[in-house]
């Protein structure tokens, strides 16, 4: 079979096919691999257990053919140009390639394995032909300056007890990760050989395991240095992932916005079994200065014998309940209660750990395991939280960030670290902490491959995302992904069985406060920390490289796509609730959009589960996943919905709308036809305002859906529209338009349309407007989501939705025709991409995302090229114009239109009620 053709040894990243194909020319959008289905002879799909046979154990290492070197690299064997030869950038086909990036590093420390792994995202749907139209239309030439292709994929982080390596291996095996493709039915069920594979690792057990690993697996193990890799780790996180510093001071964690310009120097702090202390001043330049043999493996060594605790993460439990005054020494056992005040200690404060166990004649029987392991757990903090305070200043350092699997983010030992450096430094200096704490070093040595090509990648590229399983990594579960559908469905259901507890949501508590020398009683601890919090903390990176920020973005620094913030507890709830309420109609919708089969019920369960389940979290800790606003919240619904495969529950409802609505277009073209240019503007922001009101994501608005016909609600919505609006801009987006005394009129050159809902918003309300711009020569580019989000219409569905307008109408056609919009066009416009209209061109571009709500520091590259040349921005709808970018400005003209359909909202942003609407105008800034 082809796939078991053998990969060349040491082929290097840029050697060509018979000379010629260089890989440098290769781009993301043109290299195609087949590795996904693997057929029988009969040309069968198998399923994955068929192709993986009774494999799921890692076996000893046997004979085998299938050689790799270390490099990670493309397997050009077997390459092919599909398709027209005569095409400028064909695709080419890779068919024996599983994966161009290198996919799997390890860190094998004393207590714990860490493991980091890539793999490449499955190839989604998009509009091929689109997508080329709008390359020659925008004069895209490459979307990838890159010298090689980097193809989108996720970056997952998993762990593993050193103590049991072997679960480790069947891991490795089990997902075939040592292979060079995470996903197995690249590969022959004969078992190829991994003889010459080589993978990157470091940690001690990096050579304390290899004989292990070339025995279990096959494959040796290329060592790397542990300071080295920890530092690389370090920095890439600090430069690429937005949300991945934070402060943790009295149980409040505050992510902390890094400028990777002004990152160095800074003090890093590693605390695994031992703890290093390393000076980092730049990529690659460091010093370790210090360390200390007393870090996590004392914690857990001492803690294990003196509890008879089984696990670091039992022991860490047990300090939850603990109460160290019945162990440790302080200054009011001393001062007969008083504090110290002369030299500033409180009575409360440690003066000694352990102290108090030696004038009390008890055994070790008589002390509570809980009270130990919180004596052990201060100690250990304290004194990391000295050593490293004393060497920044040693150094000047101001910033101490600290990382290592002790950590777990542990709210209690963040503050108790905190502490210490805010006492020690009197303030001067801050402790910061990772959410990837633990996977530094296995960061640094995924890195080391060369050519992963992940240098220069930019913050806005990864996203983190948390496919179900990944919030739920640790114990039997090694989590992220959980392999297939069903091996999800069936984990959530498990889940449920067992832990039904957490998915009700949990209060949060307020925070505690301290006094000086403070936590008598720690504040971060209680009944709202979960046992299984921490191993909730971090997710999947999806590494998108085509994704950019939005040019026109007048200061992408301090731009914040939010406008409401969750950290303020009463919305959180609020939201939550309003999730929550909404989520048996979705749950309908979903099921019925497949067919309402046994299976499909079975998924809108255990998408249902899924959903609670993370928002249950969030409550509990809304700073889990990284800094929480409610576009994040609606983004993660839509994310759980696909996560069990349901690609667009609103798929009928939308279809259905449109139909409803492009019957009365003509009508409405006609009418507005016979009004005047300033009563026609009118007409059309009013009919923009009153089309948005479809919205199946509002549950006032679903309500009101049954009490009538599409146009018959669309009519009383545009009958209530009356003036002035609660935000209401429009006489002088009117003045700007056709000018006035003092002013010239505008003509606008570009004008980027944000679309919103399927049915009439877009085909009452934008088209129509977009039709009065093209009227006027401007162009005009509709942006539309990447991919489904409740009601709203798709990049893919509009170019349809506009050729059936076009009927009906002269401009649209032309407009249409000239952007290539309208399939005969389309073939045109590829000979002769700007003269084959008179017209000037409407045009459909993607935004990137698949949320009701868009994040403007991630857009899709052919967004991010259409805004070069637009002085026009009209972002419509709640979710785009309200909920996210209400505050956002911009470098060029924009135009806010949006009806609110909540109350709340309405009250809380704009003092009004429910329906009000928002005509919000800002000239460029
Ligand atoms: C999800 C939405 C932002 C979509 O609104 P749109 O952008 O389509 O105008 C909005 O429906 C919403 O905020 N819904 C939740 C609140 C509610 O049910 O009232
Ligand atoms: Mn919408």
């Amino acid at each position: 079979m082809d796939s078991l053709r053998e990969r060349e040894d040491h082929q290097e990243l840029n050697i060509g096919i018979d000379g010629n194909l260089n890989i440098d020319n290769l781009v993301d959008d043109k290299v195609k691999f087949n590795f996904d289905i693997e057929k029988d002879s009969n040309g069968t799909v198998l399923g994955r257990e068929e192709q993986l046979g009774d494999k799921d154990m890692a076996p000893m290492a046997g004979n085998s053919i299938h050689r790799s070197s270390s490099r990670p690299q493309l397997d050009l064997s077997g390459a092919a140009i599909q398709g027209n030869f005569e095409e400028k950038d064909p695709t080419i086909l890779l068919p024996n390639q599983s994966d161009d990036i290198s996919h799997l590093a390890l860190d094998i420390g004393g207590s714990l394995i860490k493991l980091v792994y890539f793999s490449r995202h499955e190839n989604h749907p998009f509009n091929d032909r689109r997508r080329k139209i709008i390359k020659a239309r925008l004069g895209i030439i490459n979307f990838n300056r890159r010298s090689f292709p980097i193809l989108g994929g996720r970056l997952h982080f998993v762990k593993f007890e050193t103590s049991k390596i072997n679960e480790c291996l069947d891991f490795i095996y089990s997902k075939q990760l040592h292979r060079g493709g995470m996903d197995s039915r690249s590969w022959q069920s004969e078992g190829p050989n991994t003889e010459n594979t080589v993978i990157k690792a470091t940690g001690g057990g990096a050579y304390k395991f290899a004989d292990l690993f070339k025995e279990r697996l096959g494959i040796s193990i290329e060592k790397e240095d542990e300071m080295n890799c920890l530092v690389s780790g370090a920095n890439f996180l600090l430069k690429a992932i937005r949300h991945e510093a934070f402060t943790h001071m009295e149980g409040r964690k505050e992510f902390v916005q890094i400028d990777s310009n002004d990152l160095f120097p800074y003090l890093l702090v590693n605390i695994g079994s031992g703890v290093s202390i390393i000076k980092v001043d730049g990529d690659g330049v460091f010093e370790r200065v210090s360390g200390t043999n007393v870090g996590g493996g004392t914690y857990w060594g001492l803690g294990k014998l003196l509890t008879k605790c089984k696990s670091f993460d039992e022991l860490l439990e047990l300090s939850q309940r603990g109460d160290n005054r019945t162990i440790d020494m302080l200054v009011g056992d001393i001062y007969g209660g008083m504090d110290y005040s002369k030299i500033g200690l409180s009575a409360s404060t440690i003066a000694s750990s352990f102290g108090k166990t030696i004038s009390e004649n008890k055994e070790i029987e008589d002390y509570r395991p809980e009270d130990i392991s919180l004596s052990l757990l201060r100690m250990i903090s304290y004194n990391i939280g000295q050593i490293s305070y004393l060497n920044a200043l040693r150094f000047g350092l101001k910033r101490i960030f600290f990382g290592g699997f002790f950590i777990r983010g542990h709210a209690y030992t963040m503050d108790t670290i905190s502490f210490a450096v805010h006492f020690w430094s009197k303030g001067q200096a801050q402790a910061m902490f990772l959410r990837h704490e633990g996977f530094l070093g296995a960061l640094g040595a995924f890195l080391s491959y060369e050519k992963h090509g992940l240098d220069d990648l930019m913050v806005h590229q990864f996203v983190e995302r948390f496919p179900m399983g990944a919030p739920y990594i640790g114990g039997n579960v090694h989590g992220p992904p959980l392999g297939d559908l069903n091996e999800k469905i069936s984990w959530m259901e498990k889940f449920v069985l067992k832990g039904t507890e957490i998915t009700a949501p949990v209060p949060m508590l307020p925070p505690g406060t301290t006094g000086l020398g403070g936590f008598e009683v720690p504040s971060s601890k209680g009944d709202s920390l979960r046992p299984d919090a921490s191993k909730l903390n971090v997710g999947v990176l999806h590494l998108v490289p085509s994704l950019e920020v939005f040019p026109l973005l007048a200061d992408p620094k301090i731009y914040e796509p939010n406008t409401i913030d969750l950290s303020d507890h009463g919305e959180l709830e609020y939201w939550f609730t309003v999730l929550s309420e909404h989520m048996s109609d979705l749950v309908d919708k979903a099921v019925a959009s497949e067919g309402g089969t046994d299976d499909a019920k079975r998924r809108g369960d255990a998408f249902a589960r899924a959903f609670s389940a993370h928002l249950a979290r969030l409550m509990e800790e809304p700073a889990a996943y990284g800094k929480l606003g409610l576009a994040n919240l609606l983004e993660l619904r839509e994310e759980c919905l696909r996560e069990f495969h349901f690609h667009d529950a609103y798929r009928s409802i939308k279809q259905r709308e449109n139909e409803a609505s492009l019957a009365v277009l003509p009508d409405l073209l006609m009418e507005l036809d016979g009004m005047n240019e300033e009563s026609r503007l009118l007409t059309l922001i009013e009919g923009v305002l009153a089309a948005n009101i479809f919205d199946w994501g509002s549950r006032a608005c679903v309500d009101l859906y049954h009490k009538g016909t599409i146009i018959e609600i669309y009519r009383m919505s545009r009958d209530k529209m009356q003036r002035p609006w609660r935000v209401d801009d429009f006489d002088i987006f009117k003045e700007r338009m056709f000018g006035s005394a003092e002013k010239k009129p505008h003509k606008y050159k570009r004008a980027l349309l944000f679309v919103d809902n399927s049915g009439a918003d877009v085909v009452l309300g934008m088209l129509p407007l977009a039709r009065e711009l093209l009227r006027r020569g401007t162009e005009v580019v509709l942006v539309a989501n990447s991919l489904p989000a409740l009601n709203d219409v798709t990049a893919m569905e509009l170019p349809e939705i506009v050729a059936e307008a076009a009927k009906h109408c002269d401009i649209l056609r032309g407009a249409a025709e000239a952007g290539g919009l309208l399939v005969d066009a389309m073939i045109n416009i590829q000979d002769s991409p700007r003269e084959s209209s008179l017209s000037v061109p409407l045009m459909v571009v993607e935004n990137g995302c698949g949320s009701p709500c868009i994040d403007l520091r991630q857009v899709s590259s052919e967004l991010a090229a259409a805004a070069k040349d637009a002085d026009l921005v009209v972002l419509e709808g709640m979710g785009r114009a309200l909920h996210t970018n209400f505050n956002a400005k911009f470098k060029c003209d924009a135009l806010k239109l949006a009806m609110v359909k909540n109350q709340r909202l309405a009250a809380k942003l704009i003092n009004g009620n429910i329906y009000d609407c928002v005509c919000r105008f800002e000239p460029a800034s």
